[in-house]
């Protein structure tokens, strides 16, 4: 290429970057950016004053070694993240929800040994819960000198339960190895909720900032708890790290454990693929977590290729008729010889409600009866238990085939395991910005993964928006129905009935999220962000 080509080029690109700096500014200015504005402590003590961070100390001084912070780590003031990963228009711009970038910043809210930390972790198990633990624990001593770090058990009643025997003193060597276990060292439990008895404990143990792991009603427990510490004037400052084997939480990539689980659902499907192998018409069931949603049962098989038929709750599908998943299973068994099947546990939710009827009633449950935990989650019925039996049945009267079923419900196996690389990786940024998030004076928040870049999303924001559910359009859902050449188990009838149903329910989650940008917009324009006062954004230190 000669250089005059390149030199053209190089303008070009130089015009293009511009032309995009001033639409941005110009967009900052109109206020139209849809910023997820994160509460920072000056807003809610305007007395609170920073200090220089301890990470550009140990660098000037080459005190600390362990870490090596040059200029450019910092996160430069008003950097966000877009949702959206395409955009055609400046509207399509606009309209996309941009989320603070997480990390460090140059100024600092707390001193070290001013800070008084509590950790927690709530609800469901999920893989790689100790590494977040640890990464919080190594953060806050190596990074900003922090010596009093609780570690509160059992959940969110272990705050007030036989207090003070459930808050364990944490540093790093009792870290130290925690990252190759399974579940979480402080236990974890479901309800228990009680925002006075808690804050009862954290005024008695003196904390100053809470670091709360835990899925979808965990975040619901931070909004209520945050505003009860709102309301009595507790300079508390509160961070939410996402978690669910589920991946259900808006916005985020993916939620820690949840690839992990998925790998480990797999060896299952595996199981179920050579079981039904050896058997003359052999039907391999899997059943897989997910109570609302189906992202685990389509993961796994897009990652195992063995996998024929995929239920979830989700997505609408009769069992029995011309057109029903039975007659698939029945097809596949006899034209290949064997059938392998995930059914997510809340696949009663997909099913057409005649055929849930139907099975409530052979189970012997009451069509309305719903049993729910302790937390409020709705208890599913074991339908991948109910098809292993009503399908054998249906062969046998139908078609007068003997199909040999065996039914695999690896449960709580795929979520107790360690964290596997990747999520290791993810649990311990995670951890370290939810700390540079913290002690750089901003609360109320949870970290994430948006488009691979680590970021702050407000906690009100993140509870509206409600769990994520797929969508038959969905593109992993496309890639599912290709790569099993499963049909959509619906008669015309019921087709034209369910896609009503599921656009209203597409409609309804749209607006719900519409709502969120609006209250974006609405909030003022960043004003807590800019204090950030980073220089660059580039490596920035997470
Ligand atoms: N609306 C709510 N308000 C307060 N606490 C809640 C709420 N919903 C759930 N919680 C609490 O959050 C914790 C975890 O909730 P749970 O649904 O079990 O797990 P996860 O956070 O993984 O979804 C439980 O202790 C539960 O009582
Ligand atoms: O038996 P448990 O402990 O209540 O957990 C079962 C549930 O946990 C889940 O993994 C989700 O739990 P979380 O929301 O706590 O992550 C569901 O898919 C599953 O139904
Ligand atoms: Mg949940």
């Amino acid at each position: 290429m000669n250089s005059e080509f390149l030199d053209k080029h190089a303008q070009r690109l130089k015009e293009l970057v511009a032309q995009r700096q001033d639409l941005a500014d110009e967009l900052l200015e109109q206020k139209k950016v849809n910023i997820c504005r994160v509460t920072h402590i000056t807003d809610l003590f305007p007395d609170s004053k920073s200090i220089e961070s301890p990470l550009i100390k140990s660098l000037e001084h080459g005190e600390h070694n362990s870490f090596y912070l040059p200029e450019m780590s910092f996160v430069k003031e008003n950097t966000f993240v877009l949702q959206e990963k395409f955009y055609t228009d400046t509207l399509e711009l606009e309209s996309s929800l941009k989320f603070l970038r997480a990390g460090a910043r140059k100024d600092v809210y707390f001193q070290g040994d001013e800070v008084r930390a509590g950790i927690v972790t709530c609800g469901g198990l999920c893989p790689g819960l100790n590494v977040v633990i640890r990464s919080i624990v190594t953060a806050l001593w190596n990074d900003y000198s922090v010596r009093k770090i609780w570690g509160i058990k059992w959940g969110f009643r272990g705050f007030y339960e036989d207090f003070p025997n459930n808050w364990v003193s944490l540093d790093p060597t009792k870290v130290a190895n925690i990252h190759n276990l399974g579940g979480t060292i402080l236990g974890s439990s479901r309800g228990g909720f009680n925002a006075p008895a808690m804050i009862e404990a954290i005024k008695k143990q003196g904390i100053n900032q809470l670091y709360i792991i835990g899925g979808d009603g965990t975040h619901r427990g931070i909004l209520a708890l945050q505003k009860a510490l709102r309301e009595e004037g507790l300079q508390v400052s509160i961070c939410g790290i996402p978690k669910t084997i589920d991946n259900d939480i808006p916005f985020i990539d993916r939620s820690f454990g949840f690839q992990t689980a998925c790998e480990a659902a797999v060896k299952f499907i595996d199981s179920a693929n050579v079981e039904s192998e050896a058997a003359e018409y052999g039907v391999g069931i899997v059943k897989l977590m997910g109570r609302y949603c189906g992202y685990i049962a389509v993961a796994s098989c897009l990652a195992s290729r063995d996998v024929n038929i995929c239920l979830i709750p989700e997505v609408h599908f009769q069992l029995e008729g011309e057109e029903g998943v039975y007659e698939a299973i029945i097809e596949r068994a006899k034209v290949k010889g064997h059938c392998v099947v995930v059914v997510a546990e809340g696949a009663e939710d997909g099913m057409i409600p005649e055929e849930r009827d139907k099975m409530r009633e052979k189970l012997g449950i009451a069509k309305d009866q719903v049993k729910k935990d302790e937390s409020g989650n709705v208890k599913s019925v074991d339908i991948g238990s109910y098809i292993k039996s009503d399908v054998a049945k249906y062969a046998m009267e139908k078609h007068n085939t003997k199909l040999t079923v065996k039914y695999l419900d690896p449960m709580y196996a795929i979520r107790t395991v360690p964290a596997n690389c990747d999520d290791t990786v993810l649990c311990s940024r995670l951890g370290t910005v939810a700390v540079h998030g913290i002690l750089c004076g901003f609360t109320d928040f949870s970290v994430g993964l948006v488009r691979d870049e680590p970021v702050m999303i407000p906690i009100d924001i993140l509870v509206e928006a409600g769990s994520k559910k797929m969508k038959r359009k969905d593109y992993d859902w496309q890639r599912l129905i290709s790569s099993t050449g499963q049909w959509s188990f619906l008669s015309p009838e019921n087709f034209a009935k369910v896609i009503t149903q599921e656009r209203e329910e597409d409609k309804r989650r749209k607006e719900q999220l519409l709502k969120i940008k609006y209250k974006a917009q609405d909030q003022k324009n960043g004003s807590a962000q800019r204090r950030d006062r980073g220089h660059s954004n580039e490596n920035h230190h997470d």
